[in-house]
């Protein structure tokens, strides 16, 4: 086996984020594309210094014509490669970008629980964090967006998504392919400008390149892992300050006390509050709802809130907010 630079940045890059341990049980998607391509070889060639046990899981969306030849495409490698092939099939047409998501990490799930699979490995390199970056930017949001991928995230209490490449460019996992001639499957929807996001990748980056800076995307990915880091610390700070100044009170409602959380900074109130209606509200609160919220802190006694999502209300009673979940 041919050990390259790309090789001894993966090994190191799994080895000092921990991202997971010797003789695991890893599925690997594999869309059949250069970057999930490129991902299976690397893990398939440390295979031996680290003991893993490797499979493949691909999901068909059914939206493509060639999308089941693409899936014979992926079963054949993985035939090559002597390892487990799983393949999840839509029963309808997925037909836009985001169900196309949603499902397909559903379908991911349901493969990785059926073979008692803890972590499901994808291969979203710094490009896809570059763009991810841009597109939340473009549409408007906090250092949690710009963040744009984790290195690792929990779909359910028992199974870790996690994406080894977001350190590596997508010219790089072209030139590995090549290099290795591994049978890249073309996705021919990611010509199709419809999309914002292939508007980013194909036009708006190659302007930032062209006209700004060549290391763009590299730039860009060094951006959003310094917030990563950031909104982590930010996080569990909220966290901590969320659980000092709540109570629950009578009939389980909860309090939060004003007191503790009026010397914090802004930025804390607002996460400490987002925390809050995170675990309350049937749907992710919106900047709106956070405000609300937030202004309570200050607020004169017996102030309230227009009931949120769900029918919660919130009440200032004294040195306490109380939030009424009916
Ligand atoms: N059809 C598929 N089957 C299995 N895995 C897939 C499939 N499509 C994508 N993946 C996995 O997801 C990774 C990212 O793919 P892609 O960039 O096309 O998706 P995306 O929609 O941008 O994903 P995300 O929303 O998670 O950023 C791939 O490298 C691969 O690991």
């Amino acid at each position: 086996m041919t050990w390259t630079p790309l090789h001894a940045k993966i090994h190191r890059t799994i080895h000092y984020r921990h991202l997971f341990e010797r003789d695991q049980r890893l599925l690997v998607a594999v869309s059949g594309g250069q970057d999930s391509l490129c991902l299976i070889k690397l893990l398939l060639d440390l295979q031996p210094k680290w003991g893993w046990n490797l499979a493949i899981a691909h999901c068909d969306h059914c939206w493509r014509e060639d999308s089941q030849a693409n899936a014979h495409h992926v079963q054949n490698l993985a035939q090559h490669w002597h390892i487990p092939f799983y393949l999840e099939t839509a029963h309808e047409p997925v037909n836009s970008e985001a169900t196309a998501r949603n499902w397909r990490y559903h379908a991911l799930t349901k493969i990785a629980q059926t073979h008692h699979y803890q972590y499901i490995i994808t291969g979203h390199t710094a490009s896809d964090r570059a763009e991810t970056l841009l597109y939340n930017l473009i549409r408007g949001t906090g250092a949690d967006g710009l963040q744009a991928l984790t290195w690792q995230r929990p779909l359910t209490d028992h199974i870790i998504l996690v994406r080894p490449l977001l350190e590596i460019t997508r010219s790089q996992t072209e030139q590995f392919c090549q290099d290795f001639n591994l049978p890249i499957w073309e996705d021919s929807t990611n010509q199709n400008l419809q999309y914002p996001r292939n508007r980013i990748r194909q036009e708006l980056i190659p302007y930032l390149k062209v006209n700004f800076h060549p290391q763009v995307e590299t730039n860009l990915a060094q951006t959003a892992e310094l917030l990563q880091a950031e909104v982590e610390y930010l996080e569990q700070t909220a966290r901590h300050w969320r659980l000092e100044a709540s109570v629950k009170g009578e009939k389980q409602d909860l309090q939060l006390n004003r007191q503790i959380l009026k010397p914090l900074p802004l930025a804390l109130q607002r996460r400490v509050m987002r925390q809050v209606l995170q675990n309350i509200l049937p749907e992710s609160p919106n900047f709106e709802h956070i405000e609300k919220l937030v202004a309570l802190i200050t607020a004169p006694n017996r102030s309230q809130t227009d009931p949120f999502p769900g029918g919660v209300t919130a009440i200032v009673e004294g040195d306490w907010i109380c939030i009424i979940d009916r």
